[in-house]
């Protein structure tokens, strides 16, 4: 049988992994016929007349069947996208921020397209989550969507909070593993768990999240403050994302960091690892867990979509989508902890106190409650100037919808 033609997009650390991979298999439907990337000066281990620096040298090839992306230039990346789908071409994305930001036209695209698009790398890195949303999942009844969705940021804080790292240290190993993105502060600001968590809402709930929609703070300004408490406690500090259903079939959703006990299932997730457990009626939970950063872990996603495409795999948005976001507007509290300056924080909060733990420091750090819609106004405001992390998150979800008693759910998350 005649073997596909595929054509790399990207030879950085994902691009390389897929490579390193598809030349360790044999008797592949496939092989790669060009490599399109950007910097014609920059030595490659490979023969040049393999790479390419003009995209069209690909898009407009009628030989070439299938598009293997993964660029560090988002804008870059949806033109592709785009192009690759008008010209009637199969693609694998690895790039979750374009994806997340443009699902809604890509996937109309692809219905007028005799292509598909298909992205299993760009969440979680090696876990096959979307797949299992798609085609295990497929029409059972997901209310919930909890865990650590950002290698890097779990790597960093594993790193300063398992071996004493400093941040800076942490984060400059995360990027010289190829773990972060060419911007970090997608990652350790939650823009990249954000991302994903678009994608996974798109692809477990139908719902149309834009990044924006989501509430969302990051790791940065977690000190040794933070860190000696979870020590101390034998806490560990993770970047949680979650989705959850709220009353009314409408949304609640969040990334923010945690203290995370050692009952949670997301505890021993350490390292550049990711987890999510979902939550569904009939099966209960289920953890997921796996590298979710690096080279290989992420090319062997693109290899797996690889071979799944040259099957005529492609994914089925469900027809139930909705058009609004889903989101509840409804206000729920949030049990904090808060590192501040002063008092006048906690009444802007209207903070509700429920243990105080300065210790004669020169600066607030309390336990409390507070309304979420407050939390969000706070840290969006000009002179905001503090760190929170929640711990017990089931008190939020205590206040969300439960599962019907005849389900035999657990809710116990975190
Ligand atoms: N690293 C990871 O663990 C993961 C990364 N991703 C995503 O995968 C994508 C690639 O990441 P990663 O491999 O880490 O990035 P790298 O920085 O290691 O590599 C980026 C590659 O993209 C190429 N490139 C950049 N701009 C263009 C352009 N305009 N046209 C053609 N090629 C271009 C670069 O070319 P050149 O070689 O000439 O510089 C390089 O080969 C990103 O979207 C990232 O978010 C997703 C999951 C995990
Ligand atoms: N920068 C990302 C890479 C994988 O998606 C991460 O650290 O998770």
């Amino acid at each position: 049988m005649k073997k596909k033609k595929v054509a790399l997009f990207g030879f950085g650390c994902v691009g390389q992994g897929l490579y390193d991979i598809i030349q360790q298999e044999n008797n592949l439907p496939f092989e790669i016929s060009k490599i399109c990337v950007k910097d014609p000066q920059k030595k490659r281990d490979l023969p040049n007349n393999i790479f390419t620096y003009n995209k069209h040298e690909i898009l407009d090839d009628q030989e070439i069947d299938i598009i293997a992306e993964a660029i560090s230039d988002d804008d870059e990346a949806l033109e592709i996208a785009r192009l690759g789908l008008r010209n009637g071409k199969n693609i694998i994305s690895a790039s979750k921020k374009m994806l997340a930001e443009n699902l809604t036209e890509l996937i109309e695209l692809e219905k007028n397209s005799q292509g598909s698009i298909i992205y299993e790398a760009s969440v979680c890195g090696s876990i096959p989550i979307l797949r299992t949303l798609q085609d295990y999942y497929k029409n059972s009844s997901i209310y919930g969507l909890f865990g650590i969705l950002n290698g890097s940021s779990n790597y960093i804080l594993s790193k300063i909070t398992g071996e004493g790292l400093t941040y800076q240290v942490a984060l400059k190993q995360a990027q010289e593993l190829g773990f972060a993105e060419i911007d970090p502060s997608l990652d350790v600001g939650g823009f990249d768990a954000s991302n994903k968590l678009c994608i996974l809402a798109r692809h477990g709930f139908q719902l149309p999240l834009g990044t924006s929609d989501i509430f969302q703070f990051g790791i940065q300004r977690i000190s040794e403050h933070e860190i000696s408490y979870a020590v101390k406690k034998d806490y560990k500090i993770k970047q949680v994302a979650l989705l959850r259903k709220t009353t009314g079939g409408r949304y609640l959703t969040m990334v923010m960091p945690a203290y995370i006990q050692e009952d949670s299932p997301l505890y021993q997730i350490d390292n550049e690892y990711n987890g999510v457990l979902l939550q569904s009626n009939f099966m209960g939970e289920q953890l997921f867990t796996g590298k979710g950063a690096g080279g290989h872990p992420t090319g062997w996603a693109m290899f797996s979509d690889l071979l799944a495409m040259t099957n005529g795999y492609h994914y089925s948005y469900n027809a139930g989508s909705r058009d609004d976001t889903g989101l509840s507007d409804e206000d729920f509290s949030l049990n904090i902890y808060l590192r501040c300056e002063s008092d006048t924080v906690l009444k802007e909060l209207d903070f509700d106190l429920l243990e105080d733990l300065s210790l004669g420091t020169s600066y607030r750090f309390v336990y409390g409650s507070v309304r979420l819609s407050n939390l969000q106004k706070f840290k969006s405001s000009e002179h905001f100037n503090a760190v929170f992390l929640t711990l017990d998150l089931q008190h939020l979800l205590d206040q969300l919808e439960r599962p019907s008693e005849k389900s035999s759910v657990v809710n116990e998350i975190a």
